[in-house]
């Protein structure tokens, strides 16, 4: 059943929020977890739906899962080739992150493991994770059109080491890989162009594992990691999600008289594109303290409404802000002047086609925008944005709070078709936004 949300414009935002865990760390928790031998204490975890997808896959292959209480699970793990074949399919719900990090696991070892996922899931490529896993011996026993979900794996009975560069960037390819190479013996190489989140060669070393990152070309890394280690279970803090953190962010600095604190959020550099972006527009965002959590650098942001100016984002720019381009959006229709993200052929592959759906939304608020080529173009309006639109979110979590975030500024309110989807990364969004002066209902 869809759930229409509304927001509207009321006073300034203010106070100080800590968002929930990072989605991508809290995917890979539950899967090393499961890799490793003995017992994984998380704390931070995300408790979205995209990661109790992967947190009930990971029982379903053979781990103990315990939940102590917010955010505290232990994850007993069954080692690197020691995983049980699933009684049935793993449905993965919405989860890009977490199917396609399960298909490198389960498809290098010995077992069939069925995946299958939403109907947005269900349109999402699935062949950049299986070529490079036929390549490693996987046989692919059935899949849906095109490579999707449903799909069939069966694994080889020792998967063999590849090196690999990946077609398109992303961590996801890229991670998957690199876990099946965990089961295939001697070197598992994988080469991106442009580097992206380094979650998982953190995690690999955290948890023993042998890796050799290397600066490939200008943007790009090459990882280099020893098949078949003895992975052992290391306790695990998951920091504050900078994906998240970005819709408070941006609601701040266009809701006029704003000041928020957004309390420790991880600032991995991999991941702050959007952070880059905004300062170079205006924003006033500063550090007011720095720390370190679980391995990672995070920052205590405060954030005050202000002018921003159009700006053009570069193309190589989209890996450390992949899915902050819908907020991103929102806040160039507030700035003065032409905003032009460049380079973002991969947001149409995601929980939506992420194009078409921003350029929708911010026609329905009156905000002129066109998709030219790979690049998005907004036209910013000084602050003056009319509002009054229903937006289709079709089934994408991202869109769903952009639009929310937009409706706290514009003149009449936004709708979204539905929130429902809000649930999947974070789900305390409409309770964290209200408690900051927000009006979403
Ligand atoms: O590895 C990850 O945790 C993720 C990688 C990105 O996807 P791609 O690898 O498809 O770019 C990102 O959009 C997704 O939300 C999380
Ligand atoms: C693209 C996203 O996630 P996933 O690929 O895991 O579905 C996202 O969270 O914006």
């Amino acid at each position: 059943m869809p759930v229409p949300v509304t927001a509207r414009r009321r006073g300034p935002l203010a106070g100080s929020v800590r968002v929930p865990g990072d989605k991508s760390i809290s995917h890979r928790a539950m899967i090393f977890g499961l890799l490793a031998i003995g017992e994984t204490a998380i704390t931070g975890l995300l408790e979205g739906e995209d990661v109790m997808r992967t947190a009930d896959a990971a029982r379903a292959l053979g781990a103990i899962v315990h939940h102590d209480g917010p955010g505290a699970w232990r994850v007993r793990g069954v080692g690197v080739g020691g995983l049980r074949e699933p009684a049935d399919r793993l449905d993965f719900g919405n989860a890009g992150t977490g199917s396609r990090l399960m298909m490198g696991v389960c498809g290098a070892h010995p077992i069939t493991t069925t995946f299958d996922g939403d109907a947005s899931l269900r349109k999402r490529p699935m062949r950049r994770i299986l070529d490079p896993l036929e390549l490693m011996g996987t046989v692919i026993v059935s899949q849906g059109e095109g490579g999707r979900v449903p799909l069939t794996l069966r694994g080889p009975k020792e998967a063999l080491p590849i090196t690999y560069r990946t077609p398109v960037a992303s961590a996801q390819i890229k991670s998957a890989v690199l876990l099946a190479g965990l089961a295939a013996p001697g070197e598992t190489t994988v080469i991106e162009a442009e580097a992206t989140r380094d979650h998982t060669e953190r995690m690999l070393i955290h948890f023993g594992a042998d890796v050799v990152v290397t600066p490939e070309g200008v943007h790009g890394r090459k990882i280099v990691l020893k098949g078949q280690p003895e992975l052992q279970a290391a306790p695990i803090v998951v920091p504050a999600d900078p994906s998240s953190a970005a819709f408070p962010l941006v609601a701040a600095l266009i809701v006029p008289g704003s000041d928020i604190l957004i309390e420790s959020v991880m600032t991995n550099p991999l991941r702050s594109g959007l952070l880059t972006t905004l300062r170079e527009m205006g924003a006033d965002i500063t550090i007011e303290s720095q720390a370190n959590e679980g391995g990672e650098a995070v920052a205590t942001l405060r954030v005050r409404a202000s002018a921003l100016k159009g700006v053009v984002v570069p193309p190589e720019r989209a890996p450390s802000m992949i899915d902050e381009y819908p907020v991103l959006a929102v806040a160039a229709s507030f700035a003065t002047g032409t905003t032009r993200m460049c380079g973002l052929q991969e947001l149409r592959v995601k929980e939506s086609d992420r194009l078409a759906a921003v350029e929708a939304g911010l026609k329905a608020a009156g905000v002129t925008c066109a998709i030219e080529s790979d690049d998005l173009v907004v036209e910013g309006l000084g602050g003056a944005v009319a509002g009054g639109g229903i937006v289709a979110t079709h089934l994408d979590h991202r869109i769903a709070m952009s639009f929310l975030v937009m409706g706290l500024a514009t003149r009449k309110p936004m709708q979204v078709d539905d929130g429902a989807m809000i649930a999947t990364s974070f789900p305390s969004f409409i309770a964290l936004m209200n408690g900051l002066g927000g009006e979403l209902a």
